[in-house]
């Protein structure tokens, strides 16, 4: 469903030259900053399934959201193709990009970007809206939306009069109302306390399956990642250096990187399983 086959990026005054060095491995850390150039994706290969929900996790810099830039192209690859099914979104023109961004790909980000002086409901209709979807119709989708994502009877509030984990609800449920096959989640969760954010995220992780969305979901966090994930993606440093489920990430680990990042799941014979490792 979405597919990335040997993606870079690469920010720099000459991408094409940093590329072909970086290539021929040709290129150390030092070089790279004194040419103001960064690798932020390098070389990535990545399938996310239909149905899926896919963690991309790692530490701040490795390149999650670059990563996440290139599948709705609000950044293009340096290198390599992104296709969502069998369409490569490099060779859209306007028109197809915006029906891409508008109905198949649904869009949560950490600030969510609502409308402060609309309503709830106004918010969550509002990509029908541009569709020109008749204001019953959208008005309709909004309120069986807000009942799913657990803010039935509030269409009317002012959306600044919400607290963050509502206003998060509202996201979520505007990225739904044109019901995209795709999900693209970039650490939608992370400004909320602990609490609420578990709460979202245990009712996230079963909204998105019971819709049947193919999700790409960005977190630094990995008890959420392992909470939510079919799989995870641990990036490093523009790297994925591993793929998986959560459980073979703690049971085989590629390297001490990974091992380091999975600690706190491990088991010793004093300390049981816990319970989000699936
Ligand atoms: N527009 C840009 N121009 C130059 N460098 C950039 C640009 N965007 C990102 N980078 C660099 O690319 C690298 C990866 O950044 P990215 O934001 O993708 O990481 P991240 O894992 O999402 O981090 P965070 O969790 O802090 O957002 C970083 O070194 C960042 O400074």
């Amino acid at each position: 469903m979405i597919t990335l086959k040997e993606v870079w990026k690469i920010f720099s005054p000459d991408p094409q030259a940093t590329l072909s060095a970086a290539r021929q491995d040709d290129i150390d850390g030092k070089t790279l900053k004194q040419q103001s150039a960064t690798i932020a994706v390098r070389n990535v290969d990545l399938a996310v399934t239909p149905g899926e929900l896919l963690c991309v996790m790692g530490l701040s810099g490795c390149g999650k959201s670059t990563l996440i830039r290139l599948v709705n192209r609000l950044l293009t690859p340096t290198s390599g193709q992104v296709l969502i099914g069998d369409s490569d979104i490099g060779r859209l023109n306007t028109a197809q990009l915006r029906r891409l961004r508008s109905q198949d790909i649904g869009m949560v980000f950490q600030s969510h970007g609502l409308i402060g002086h609309l309503s709830v409901r106004d918010n969550v209709a509002l990509p029908l809206e541009i569709q020109r979807i008749p204001r019953h119709q959208r008005e309709d989708r909004a309120d069986e939306l807000l009942q799913r994502t657990g803010l039935g009877g509030l269409g009317d509030r002012n959306v600044s009069s919400l607290s963050g984990g509502m206003q998060q609800r509202v996201g979520l449920a505007r990225a739904l109302a044109a019901d995209p096959g795709i999900l693209l989640m970039d650490e939608p969760f992370s400004a909320l306390d602990p609490l609420i954010r578990r709460e979202l995220q245990d009712e996230f992780g079963r909204l998105s399956r019971d819709l049947g969305k193919t999700t790409l979901f960005i977190t630094h966090d990995v008890e959420e990642a392992f909470r939510i994930a079919d799989r995870v993606a641990l990036m490093r440093a523009g790297r994925i250096v591993q793929l998986g489920k959560p459980q073979e990430l703690v049971d085989a680990p590629a390297d001490d990187y990974v091992a380091r990042f999975v600690e706190p799941y491990r088991t010793t014979p004093e300390q049981p399983p816990l319970r989000m490792v699936q």
